[in-house]
């Protein structure tokens, strides 16, 4: 039998928000048939028109509302190019309004899998916004002339911008002085369509506890014309950069950087301050982008895992070692491990630079080096996870319960992997112990971070 959407394209309805998808768009049914609708929150009664009608679910513009949510803020004109380019999404949602969308979305896919787990409120920030340390932005041509801007989303179409809203109000500026210089000596921005033109993305990193601040050049060419004079009008005019670096990137595809760095002013990394450590960080290096909500998301961490002072703790997906430093002052051993070589780098340099000698790093993929520790034996207290989205190998799962840890701590970016390896655990004999407890890493896009302790049946 063939089934058809119970709506076509371009036809206008009425109706009211009933929920919010993950990605926080308003979901509107005819019958049973969802459409979601960008800027539409629960409760609100809206008429909009179809904009796609696929066999499961559509799309709907909205037209105009006629009741307003109590949990919406206007958001101004000159602000909507945020929510267009996906740099702000939630930003239509008072900001409590978020914290509670965050909590629900993880108790929802924990009732979806009948797991009777508490969920904490989300914890916040004071000022949830200019939080970012580090912007990747793209340069292309706009009506005939060199721009940074973020993409409009689901489009490769440059949304020129200068207030970014959820980055450092330095890293916006620096943009402007790079754009400038770059219109100056007339670079030529990276076409997509010929992959053609010079200069594809700025990259900036900004300290937070410290000052500095790295530029980094993705370029499609091989060597950066100009480079003397865009050091020179960028240390005139950024007296706080203290490392200049280019990346070579021609190939056609979505990953911003390529695989060589190359340091053309200043060091190779810039140094910032977490829980009273200090890290280098360097231009490939995964770095927390949130610097304040991440202290709150480390102690969290470090509590949930109730060290003592003789326990062995390995440090899964470490990064430059962030947690692993963190820990390895409450600890007595801890082991990293991390797939990028040049994170492990700086996460050894990084506990020289802090007199850490009770920590080990090691650069493989974290489910291998799961595996070969519990073949050699190792019995660790506390296992710490903090994986990227598509969360943990299930290996690395099995390996990990075969080592029999006292804890778990998984730090997780993505509450439904999330929820898909607790029950993996709970297979192997590990349960849930506590709320969940969610903490707003990313204020006004629908991301979300949260800290869980496991322990052994
Ligand atoms: C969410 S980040 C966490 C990093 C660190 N814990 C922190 O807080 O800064 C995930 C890290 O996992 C690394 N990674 C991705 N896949 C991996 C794998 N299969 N094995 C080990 N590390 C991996 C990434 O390079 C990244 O550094």
């Amino acid at each position: 039998m063939k089934i058809s959407a119970p709506v076509t394209k371009n036809q206008t309805i009425e109706g009211t928000i009933e929920d919010l998808t993950y990605e926080g768009l308003g979901v509107l049914k005819v019958d049973r048939y969802p459409l979601f609708v960008a800027d539409a929150l629960p409760g609100e009664t809206i008429k909009a028109v179809v904009t796609k009608a696929g066999k499961n679910f559509g799309y709907a513009r909205c037209l105009e509302r006629e009741t307003t949510s109590p949990d919406r803020v206007e958001v101004k004109k000159e602000d909507r190019r945020l929510a267009q380019a996906g740099i702000a999404p939630l930003q239509h949602m008072t900001y409590a309004a978020q914290l509670v969308f965050k909590q629900h979305q993880i108790e929802s896919l924990l009732a979806k899998a009948k797991l009777d787990i508490e969920v904490s409120e989300t914890l916040g920030m004071e000022k949830p916004y200019q939080y970012r340390n580090k912007a990747q932005i793209p340069v292309r041509l706009v009506n005939g002339q060199l721009e940074t801007g973020f993409y409009r989303q689901h489009s490769h179409d440059l949304v020129p911008l200068e207030d970014y809203y959820i980055q450092d109000a330095r890293i916006d500026q620096a943009i402007i002085v790079v754009r400038d210089l770059l219109r100056e000596y007339g670079l030529a921005p990276y076409n997509e369509a010929d992959q053609s033109g010079i200069i594809r993305n700025i990259m900036v990193r900004q300290g937070y506890y410290s000052d500095d601040m790295m530029i980094g050049f993705i370029t499609n060419s091989k060597t950066l014309p100009h480079a003397q004079d865009l050091i020179k009008g960028i240390t005139a005019q950024l007296p706080h950069v203290k490392s200049i670096v280019h990346n070579v990137n021609n190939r056609a595809t979505n990953v911003i950087m390529g695989p060589v760095t190359k340091t053309i002013y200043g060091e190779d990394v810039i140094f910032d301050k977490l829980l009273g450590n200090q890290f280098a960080i360097s231009a490939q290096s995964f770095y927390q982008v949130n610097p304040q909500q991440t202290e709150k998301l480390y102690q969290i961490a470090i509590d949930k895992a109730q060290l003592s002072d003789r326990d062995v703790v390995i440090d899964a997906y470490c990064g430059i070692g962030t947690i692993s430093l963190a820990m390895a002052r409450h600890a007595g051993d801890v082991f990293g491990v991390e797939v990028v070589s040049d994170a492990v780098a700086d996460a050894k340099r990084n506990a020289k630079l802090n007199h850490l000698d009770n920590v080990e790093f090691v650069a493989n993929k974290a489910e291998y080096q799961m595996s070969k520790w519990q073949e050699m034996g190792m019995k660790p207290d506390v296992i710490v996870v903090d994986p990227p989205r598509k969360g943990l190998d299930e290996t690395l799962i099995e390996s990990a319960t075969q080592m029999a840890p006292k804890r778990v701590v998984y730090v997780s970016c993505n509450p439904s992997t999330l929820v898909r390896d607790i029950q993996r655990f709970a297979e192997r004999g590990y349960h849930v112990v506590g709320p969940i407890q969610p903490v707003d890493q990313f204020p006004q896009t629908p991301h979300i971070e949260s800290v869980t302790l496991l322990e052994r049946d």
